[in-house]
C-alpha cells in the first residue's frame, strides 16, 4: 500500500510537472501554429493525465466515511447546479472578470428568495462555481462562466440533473420490481409512463429541445463522429450498391457544419457524400420519418427514408440490400430485443449481404483510466436505466451474434485508442 502510493505521488508529479511546462511554453507565445497545436494536444494530454491520477488517488486514500462524505457532496452538487442553472442564474452574473453582483441584487434579477439563492451558492462555491472576492458580492469562475456562454452546455447539464438523475436513482426500484419482465426500465418508472424512452421524448418539446442541446454538445466533446464508420468499412469496394440503414438520428438538426446535411440521416448522408455510388434506405419510426422528410437531407439524391418498425419484417425492397447498417441502435435494447432486430434482417438478407454494426466498445475492466472506465461504464447504467440496454464488450458482440440464426460473425474492429467498434457479420452458409 505505501509503495502504491508512493508510485502514484510520482506520477502525479510528473503529469503536474509537464502539465506546467506546458503551461510555460503557452504563455511564453513565441510559437507558430503547428507548434501551437503540438501544445494544446500536450496540455489536453496532460490535463486528463492529471485528472485520471486524482480520481485514483481518491480511492486510494479514502476511509469509506470519506467515501460517504463524498456521496453527501455529490447529490447536493447535483441538485444545487440544478437549482441554479433552472433559475438561469449564471446568465444574470457579470461576465466582465472587474464586475461583482451583490446576492440581494442577483435574488431580484432572479425572481428567488435571497436567503435561499446565498446558501445554495455559497455550496455551489465549493465546487468551483462561482466565486465571492468581496464580501455578499458574487462573481463568476471559468466553471460558471461556461453556462451563461453556452447555452448547450446548460441544456445538456439540465438534462442530466432533472432527467436522468432521477432516471438513474429508479434503478433499484426497477429491479426490485421486475419492470424489465414487463417490457418497462427505471425511466418508465421515475417518469410515470409506459411510453418508450425515444416516444416520451418527442412528446415533449422542453426535453427534445434539450436532447437537441445534448447530442450538439456530446458531438462536439466526444469522438462519436462517424469518420470511423467510414474509414473501418471497405464501402468504396462495394461499387454501386445499396445500404439500409435502420435509424436516422433522434433529435433537432445539428447545424450543417458538423454534420452534413443537418442531422436527419447525418451518418447515411456522410457515407453518401465520400461514397457517391452508394444508395441508402433510412428506416425509422414514423415521425422520425416525417421529421426527416422535412430536413435538409432529404434533399439528398442518395438518400430516400422509409417508415419501418425494426421488429417486423423488411420490406420488400430490402431483399437486395448489398449492407444493413446499424448504428448506435443495439445498445439500446436487451440482448433477447437485439436478437430479434437482427433476425428480422438475417431473414431478409441475400446471401452476399453483410450487417454492419457501429457501436460504443466496453473496454475489459482496468484496461483504461479510472475516470475514462467510470463514464464508460456510466454509459452502459444509463442504457439499462433508460431502456434495458447495454453497452458491449468484445465476448458480449460475438455473444449476441452467435445468438442469432442466419447470421455469423465475420470481424470485430475496436476504434484503436477509441470509444467504438465495428462488428461485421454475414449471412450464414444455407
Ligand atoms: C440512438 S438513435 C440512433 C442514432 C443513429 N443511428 C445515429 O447513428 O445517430 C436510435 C433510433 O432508433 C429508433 N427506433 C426506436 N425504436 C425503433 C423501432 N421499433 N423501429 C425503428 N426505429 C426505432 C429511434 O427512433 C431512434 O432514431
Amino acid at each position: 500500500m505505501a509503495h502504491d502510493i508512493e508510485v502514484e505521488i510520482e506520477r502525479f508529479i510528473d503529469a503536474a510537472r509537464h502539465y506546467q511546462q506546458c503551461l510555460d511554453l503557452a504563455t511564453q507565445n513565441q510559437q507558430d501554429n503547428n507548434t501551437e497545436e503540438v501544445l494544446v494536444s500536450n496540455l489536453q494530454g496532460s490535463r486528463r493525465t492529471l485528472l485520471e491520477n486524482i480520481a485514483r488517488w481518491k480511492n486510494l486514500v479514502s476511509t469509506p466515511t470519506e467515501h460517504w462524505e463524498q456521496t453527501t457532496i455529490n447529490f447536493c452538487a447535483e441538485s444545487s447546479l440544478r437549482w441554479l442553472l433552472e433559475f438561469n442564474i449564471p446568465a444574470l452574473v457579470p461576465e466582465d472578470d472587474q464586475t461583482t453582483i451583490t446576492y440581494r441584487d442577483l435574488a431580484a434579477a432572479a425572481g428567488v428568495p435571497e436567503q435561499e439563492l446565498c446558501r445554495i451558492l455559497r455550496f455551489a462555491m465549493t465546487q468551483g462555481l462561482f466565486d465571492e472576492p468581496t464580501p455578499n458580492r458574487v462573481a463568476h469562475t471559468p466553471y460558471s462562466l461556461a453556462f451563461s456562454r453556452n447555452e448547450d452546455y446548460r441544456q445538456v447539464v439540465l438534462l442530466q440533473t432533472g432527467f436522468f438523475a432521477p432516471m438513474m436513482k429508479s434503478l433499484y426500484e426497477a429491479v426490485k420490481s421486475s419492470e424489465a419482465a414487463k417490457g418497462r426500465s427505471a425511466f418508465n418508472l421515475a417518469m410515470e409512463t409506459d411510453d418508450p424512452f425515444y416516444a416520451y421524448v418527442s412528446k415533449h418539446p422542453e426535453l427534445t429541445k434539450r436532447f437537441g442541446a445534448g447530442m450538439r454538445f456530446v458531438s462536439s466533446a466526444e469522438d462519436t463522429s462517424p469518420q470511423f464508420l467510414s474509414d473501418g468499412f471497405d464501402w468504396a469496394r462495394l461499387g454501386k450498391a445499396h445500404v439500409v440503414d435502420v435509424s436516422i438520428l433522434e433529435f433537432e438538426p445539428i447545424s450543417a457544419c458538423v454534420m452534413v446535411g443537418g442531422s436527419m440521416g447525418h451518418v447515411s448522408a456522410s457515407l453518401a457524400k465520400t461514397f457517391p455510388l452508394l444508395h441508402f434506405t433510412v428506416q425509422d419510426l414514423p415521425a422520425m420519418v416525417a421529421r426527416a422528410k422535412a430536413s435538409p437531407s432529404a434533399s439528398l439524391s442518395q438518400l430516400e427514408f422509409v417508415e419501418h418498425d425494426f421488429f417486423q419484417s423488411q420490406p420488400e425492397a430490402s431483399r437486395q440490400a448489398d449492407v444493413f447498417l446499424l448504428r448506435l441502435v443495439l445498445n439500446n435494447w436487451p440482448t433477447s430485443k437485439c436478437r430479434e432486430i437482427l433476425s428480422q434482417i438475417a431473414a431478409a438478407m441475400k446471401p452476399s449481404a453483410k450487417v454492419v454494426i457501429n457501436n460504443f466498445l466496453l473496454h475489459d475492466r482496468g484496461t483504461l483510466g479510472k475516470r475514462t472506465e467510470a463514464l464508460e461504464r456510466a454509459r452502459d447504467l444509463f442504457q439499462m436505466a433508460a431502456m434495458n440496454g447495454m453497452e458491449r464488450d468484445v465476448q458480449e458482440w460475438h455473444e449476441l451474434i452467435d445468438g442469432v440464426d442466419g447470421l455469423d460473425i465475420e470481424k470485430v474492429v475496436p476504434q484503436v485508442g477509441g470509444k467504438q467498434v465495428l462488428v461485421v457479420a454475414r449471412k450464414s452458409a444455407q
